[in-house]
């Protein structure tokens, strides 16, 4: 033997070894250490190898069987009838090739198909005798399984006895346990809360609840049965002519068959069907990782035969892998429209579920804390359907002594702003929330929204030209628009240009707590914003407040103290609202409450109820001035009402207030009472 066979053996004994390392941890230990894309491409260059070295071929290689063996704390069950794998095909040329060789085995045009899901579970095989279920077991290496019946039994879909009059004395049902992708989301908030392993896929937790010793394990857990074929039977109702005939048949005896099994003819509506299915793929209830064609008469599979592990009559028509290996080059921050940072993985490239990533998030430090991953290490990411590229597991074997470990950023990185993490979060923000260029269409949009500024026109579409431009970088920016810069834009006629100047000039006079609210600090809402300008009077004090001072004002707690502190800590923040009132926005000031004395507010714990149109203030001024002075405006009167201020047309409301006997004031009356 020349010298490139003998290292050609060498490689191909290599990838046996590697092959059944992962074969165990996959179906022995349900604990798999690599993507099934990488498994497959050594399982495929290896089956390359004996193609084209057959004289290369040993008896033990992994391409000539299936699976691993049983584990021995089961009790093994023999397969009479041998459970195989199926040859598999990524490219439409592969699925040509096998309907192809299909039609020339058999000496015709074309072929009718069942056609299937491939789930993505693991395969058991259902004994019954007489009607009644008697054995279970895995598929284990084709030959021998493990006896998991009283697992199986567990399982509510998996029909214990038959219902008919006449069951057959004997029937293998074989098919796949799988777990929903809800009872998986289920699963691994229950693991997680208990503080235990959480499952990669639903795969891994479909095969751990199953090949549990314990079968009242397996019984906490949810697992479902779908049947897709027979092995051995004695039966004189079985249908012999069609696989899809029996489906129908298990369907009749109250096995779970999947709804979107068909029957189709030739290598086009193969293709259609796998079309069809990869778009249903995100909305199936389970997990699917390609589709199955099988040759549907059974007479013609019986002339098709075998291959070493796999029926020469189906074909496994797989979508492309979701997962992949790589390495993380760098994590980048991102800063997103909130000022959340993400950090986002820098990848080697690799093509994964049909395209090249590069990027892949990570979500937030605790995450990149709990998966362990280090700046360098050999990682597998997974992208399924439109979803966003995301960091799966690290490969621990792989780790290098100079991977580095990540820390969040102290500063965000668009505009250097303080970054802070909040107790009541996992991300960090940027508290730059004013000027900070990632944030800037978020912020404006904000500021101009109707309880806020309320800047009439200033919708989405406008904010997104002004700051694309770079006409308005921040809210005092909007001050100073000309006339000439807006009309100018796109879509924005003169008219409506000079009605947008009308409506930011308009909104210069405003209230102190629409202003605090405009300002957008993280966890100020409407709310908060009245209560603190009720109980500081003023804007400097806010600023000056600091969270100490804050915590004694009513409904303000920690976490609402720190970040409105964080926000005025950040001096471009104060220099955007130092720039707001050189522009003329205003509002009126007054001295405050002392939080010392909020029982003693003149209008604490008094209700009053407005009606009418009141000749001078409108509606909504009325309520913040009985609200700055601690009462509260409701909008129906009952016996809790302490006043009705009435205006010109009251409505049903005076009435009552009559009826109930309650102090009744007109816009004069309750002046008198805001003094
Ligand atoms: N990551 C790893 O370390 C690792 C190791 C071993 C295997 N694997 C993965 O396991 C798979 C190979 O396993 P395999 O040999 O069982 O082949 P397979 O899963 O590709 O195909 C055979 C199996 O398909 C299942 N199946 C689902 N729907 C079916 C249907 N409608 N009709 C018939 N069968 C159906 C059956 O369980 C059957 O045993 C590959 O995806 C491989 O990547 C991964
Ligand atoms: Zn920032």
């Amino acid at each position: 033997m020349n010298e490139k066979i003998e290292k050609i053996k060498q490689h191909a004994q290599d990838l046996r070894a590697e092959i059944e390392l992962h074969n165990y941890r996959y179906y022995s230990l349900d604990n798999p250490t690599i993507a099934d894309a990488e498994y497959d491409k050594r399982l495929r260059e290896l089956q390359q190898i004996e193609q084209d070295y057959p004289q290369l071929i040993t008896a033990d290689s992994p391409t000539q069987r299936v699976g691993a063996a049983p584990l021995k704390a089961f009790s093994q069950i023999v397969h009479r009838i041998p459970m195989l794998s199926l040859s598999n095909a990524f490219e439409d040329a592969e699925v040509a090739a096998f309907d192809r060789r299909v039609c020339e085995g058999l000496s015709v045009d074309s072929v009718e198909y069942a056609v299937e899901p491939k789930f993505d579970g693991l395969a058991v095989s259902l004994c019954y005798e007489d009607g009644v279920f008697k054995t279970g077991a895995t598929r284990g290496d084709g030959y021998t399984g493990e006896d998991i019946t009283l697992n199986l039994r567990t399982i509510k879909s998996i029909p214990l006895s038959l219902p008919v009059e006449n069951p057959p004395s004997l029937l293998e049902v074989r098919g796949e346990v799988l777990m929903l992708k809800a009872d998986f989301l289920n699963l691994n908030q229950r693991q997680l809360a208990k503080g235990e392993k959480e499952f990669a896929n639903p795969r891994n937790a479909a095969a751990g609840s199953l090949r549990q010793l314990d079968p009242g394990i397996t019984a906490t857990r949810r697992l479902t049965f779908f049947a897709y074929g027979v092995g051995e039977y004695q039966d004189s109702h079985m249908p012999l002519d069609k696989h899809s005939h029996v489906m129908a048949y298990l369907t009749l005896l109250h096995f779970p068959v999947a709804k979107e099994c068909n029957v189709v003819r030739g290598f086009q509506e193969l293709l259609a069907y796998y079309q069809t299915i990869e778009m249903r793929r995100e909305s199936l209830p389970y997990d699917i990782d390609g589709v199955v064609y099988k040759v549907n008469s059974l007479k013609q599979q019986v002339q098709l035969g075998f291959v070493s592990r796999a029926p020469r009559f189906a074909l496994a028509h797989k979508f492309p892998a979701q997962e992949a290996v790589t390495q993380l080059l760098g994590i980048d921050v991102q800063v997103g429209r909130t000022g959340a940072l993400t950090p986002v993985a820098r990848l080697k490239p690799v093509f994964v579920g049909g395209v090249t990533v590069t990027n892949a998030t990570l979500h937030n430090a605790d995450e990149i804390k709990r998966k362990d991953v280090h700046i360098g290490d050999t990682v597998i990411v997974r992208r399924a359907g439109d979803v966003i590229p995301e960091i799966v597991s690290v490969v621990l074997e792989k780790r290098s002594a100079d991977t580095q470990i990540f820390t969040m950023p102290e500063h965000c990185p668009v505009c250097g702003a303080k970054a802070v993490q909040h107790a009541d979060e996992a991300v960090s923000r940027c508290t730059g929330g004013l000027f900070c260029a990632a944030q800037r269409k978020q912020a404006i949009l904000h500021f101009a929204s109707r309880r806020a500024m309320d800047i009439e026109g200033l919708g989405d579409k406008l904010v997104e030209q002004v700051v694309d431009q770079a006409i308005v970088r921040t809210p005092a920016d909007l001050y100073k628009l000309g006339l000439s810069a807006l009309a100018n834009l796109e879509r924005m006629a003169e008219k409506s240009a000079s009605n947008i100047l009308r409506a930011i000039e308009k909104s210069k006079h405003t209230t102190l707590s629409r202003f605090i609210y405009a300002l957008g600090i993280r966890n100020v809402g409407e709310a908060t914003a009245k209560e603190l300008a009720a109980h500081l009077g003023s804007l400097d004090r806010l600023i000056e407040a600091g969270s100490e001072r804050l915590q004694c004002i009513p409904d303000i707690g920690p976490v609402v103290a720190q970040s409105i502190a964080d926000f005025f800590a950040e001096a471009h923040n104060r220099e955007v609202i130092e720039q707001l009132r050189a522009c003329g926005v205003r509002w009126d000031e007054h001295e405050g409450i002392s939080t010392l004395v909020v029982g003693m507010q003149p209008l604490h714990g008094k209700t009053f109820v407005l009606t009418g149109a009141l000749p001078t203030m409108s509606r909504e001024e009325a309520k913040e001035k009985i609200e700055a002075l601690g009462g509260k405006v409701s909008n129906s009167v009952s016996k809790k009402t302490d006043y009705v201020v009435v205006g010109t047309d009251p409505g049903s409301k005076y009435d009552k207030a009559l009826s109930l006997g309650i102090s009744v004031l007109d816009e004069t009356g309750l002046l008198e009472l805001l003094k």
